[in-house]
């Protein structure tokens, strides 16, 4: 039976097919040095206070439908900067997310923070792509790619300066994710193939990333109390999408989840100290 993921990914397919009719890959990357170098995401990743925060660009998901409306993304993506995000992550995916390249653009032009390409990446045209229009990072969904072509776009993002947001929600997919040698795992509680959200998925796996690779937490923050879970089962990260859309006040919100985050860090070091 085909999965959520795989009625997506056709989707997915179909528009890129038209974009590449419109705008061969050699006209494409021919773009590529008008755009300034990738910037290097994980120097403020790793040094982040508490935790490192991505913050979403969301207009809309398959599960919830319509989640708010987002008139100007590089404004919304400007308050997440200020609220000391790390990195932003912009959906581009249309069918489900009424994402797009232009969101992608809308906030490249607004602010300076690594962004993160957000879609369902199964072609290097893509990953070209998200380059061309400023993106920093591509996300690289396991549970979509066999494992040749996910080393092969994993080696383009590199090869193009970027960094590869590779993302698991099960032991085996985190396996075939640690094979590529990553610097960034992400673990979806999100089931991509049913979109079940269950945070038991990210504190499961994430005690399984390695020292050395970032863990990032991905869905099902709703508040400070998520990102404490979170951080207590070893997030480096957290990626926070529908919680900051909704929330008038995205910049406190996002302040909130950093302090939180110090918060249990430091109570950790004291538990440590045996004090
Ligand atoms: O809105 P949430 O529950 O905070 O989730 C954000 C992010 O994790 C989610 O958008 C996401 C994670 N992985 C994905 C892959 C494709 C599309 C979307 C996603």
């Amino acid at each position: 039976m085909p999965t959520v993921l795989d009625g997506i990914i056709s989707g997915v397919r179909e528009d890129l097919g038209r974009r590449r009719a419109a705008l061969p890959l050699t006209e494409l990357e021919a773009r590529l040095g008008a755009v300034g170098p990738a910037l290097d995401p994980m120097p403020g990743i790793r040094s982040a206070e508490g935790v490192a925060v991505i913050a979403e660009v969301k207009r809309s998901s398959p599960s919830k439908g319509a989640l708010a409306d987002i008139p100007e993304p590089g404004v919304l993506a400007r308050s997440y900067a200020a609220g000391g995000a790390s990195a932003i992550s912009v959906l581009t995916e249309e069918r489900r997310f009424s994402g797009s390249l232009a969101d992608l653009d809308d906030v490249r032009a607004a602010v300076r923070t690594p962004l993160l390409r957000k879609d369902f990446m199964v072609d290097a045209y893509q990953v070209t792509e998200a380059r061309a229009h400023g993106a920093d990072l591509v996300l690289l969904i396991v549970a979509a790619l066999d494992d040749a072509l996910m080393r092969d776009l994993h080696e383009q993002a590199r090869d193009l300066g970027m960094t590869a947001l590779v993302e698991v929600h099960d032991a085996a997919e985190l396996d075939r994710a640690l094979a590529l040698d990553p610097v960034l795992v992400g673990v979806n509680a999100r089931n991509l193939k049913t979109l079940e959200v269950d945070p038991r998925t990210v504190t499961a796996l994430l005690p399984r990333v390695p020292e050395g690779v970032v863990g990032v937490a991905e869905s099902g923050v709703s508040g400070p109390a998520d990102v404490a879970t979170y951080v207590r089962a070893g997030a480096g990260a957290v990626l926070v999408g529908e919680a900051l859309v909704k929330d008038g006040h995205p910049e406190a919100a996002i302040r909130s989840f950093i302090d939180v985050a110090t918060a249990v860090r430091a109570s950790a070091r004291l538990g440590a100290a045996g004090e």
